[in-house]
């Protein structure tokens, strides 16, 4: 299935050209540490003579999941419905941090319980809700080639329209559940060290939350290949996720990867086509115990350390000013030549 992406790996023949340019700016070299690679790994994607970050965008997709039912969250199914009224409203966490960095924000129904009428979401329902995958597949493995397909035209799209840099952001009560789920099942690692409390449950909570997770995996016959994997135990927020990262690697854009669901879905976008990697900037550590296992698998070292735990996209957002950050020092920074510095 990977031929099926049309990414190409992103080009290295001017890493050398493009760390010459960083190692003669007047500071000593490596001085700005991890700043330099966020400028050498976007000026490897956009091969410009000056880099830019051009209508940033953060969609943020939400889904309920069947597996919630079970009480391995602190809140109900109900709270993404009522958390999707408050980002079209603008009131929540992910809506100050896009406001305050000029970041723009759309939100995508990918299967939540109910439909929400609203003109201002985006309606891309693979169903209403997935099954609990603690007994039976999340999904079909038609809903996932939908789901893949409609995340990758949603970053076509947006690149079409001239965004450079495509943030992720999710919203789905029980996910954690799913994301730790594939994690496990992806890497066939013991489940409990890849399950944490999410929005933060308590010790009893918790132990349901493996054993479920641990009966959801032996129903399995591993290792199976990630499309199947994201049918049994996904969620449609996952899937659109993992289609929006495979369509932004097509277009060619940067993906700025968040918190531990988006990161599962990174997960499975690169096992579908490895090239995608090459496009993923790392935003945060999240606070959820694997996500560091998650982030080692994908070889990321990501730029923040926050101790967040709240996904929507939040991780990313903050971000983002770091990013254009780069691309100012990249492109405006004086050389040793030109300021007449002498080492
Ligand atoms: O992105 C993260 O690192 C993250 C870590 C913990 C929780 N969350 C958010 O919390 C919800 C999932 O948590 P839970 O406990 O319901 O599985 C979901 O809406 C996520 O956006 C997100
Ligand atoms: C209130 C609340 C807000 C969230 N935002 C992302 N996940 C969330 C989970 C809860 C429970």
């Amino acid at each position: 299935m990977s031929e099926y992406w049309n990414i190409r790996p992103v080009s290295k023949e001017r890493t050398a050209q493009i760390q010459h340019r960083i190692d003669t700016k007047t500071k000593p070299l490596g001085a700005l540490g991890r700043m330099e690679e966020i400028a050498l790994q976007l000026a490897l994607i956009q091969g410009q003579d000056k880099i830019t970050i051009t209508q940033p965008t953060m969609l943020v997709f939400a889904a309920d999941h069947g597996i919630a039912q079970q009480g391995i969250s602190i809140a109900p199914s109900a709270v993404t419905r009522q958390m999707v009224l408050n980002f079209l409203s603008g009131g929540a966490a992910v809506n100050c941090f896009c406001r305050c960095h000029d970041m723009a924000l759309q939100v995508v129904d990918a299967g939540m319980l109910e439909p929400l009428e609203d003109a201002r979401l985006i309606q891309q329902r693979l169903g209403a809700g997935t099954q609990d995958f603690s007994v039976r597949a999340a999904m079909s493995l038609q809903q996932v080639n939908a789901g893949l397909k409609l995340g990758a035209e949603l970053a076509h799209k947006l690149a079409e329209q001239g965004c450079n840099l495509l943030a992720c952001g999710e919203m789905g009560i029980g996910n954690t559940s799913s994301a730790s789920a594939l994690l496990a099942a992806l890497y066939q690692l013991p489940v409990e060290p890849c399950v944490g409390r999410g929005t933060g449950i308590d010790d009893r909570q918790l132990q349901r939350k493996i054993a479920l997770i641990t009966a959801a995996i032996s129903r399995l016959d591993l290792p199976l290949p990630p499309q199947t994997l994201l049918a049994e135990l996904g969620g449609f927020e996952i899937v659109q996720i993992t289609g929006a990262m495979l369509g932004a690697a097509e277009a060619g854009i940067a993906i700025l990867v968040d918190g531990f669901i988006v990161t599962a879905a990174a997960l499975l976008a690169c096992q579908l086509a490895p090239a995608c990697r090459d496009y993923m900037i790392f935003a945060h550590g999240s606070a959820e115990a694997a996500h560091g296992r998650m982030l080692n698998a994908l070889d990321a070292q990501p730029l923040l350390d926050l101790g967040l735990r709240l996904g929507e996209g939040t991780g990313a957002a903050l971000a983002l000013p770091l990013l254009r950050a780069a691309c100012c020092f990249y492109n405006d920074m004086a050389s040793f030549a030109d300021a007449g510095v002498t080492v």
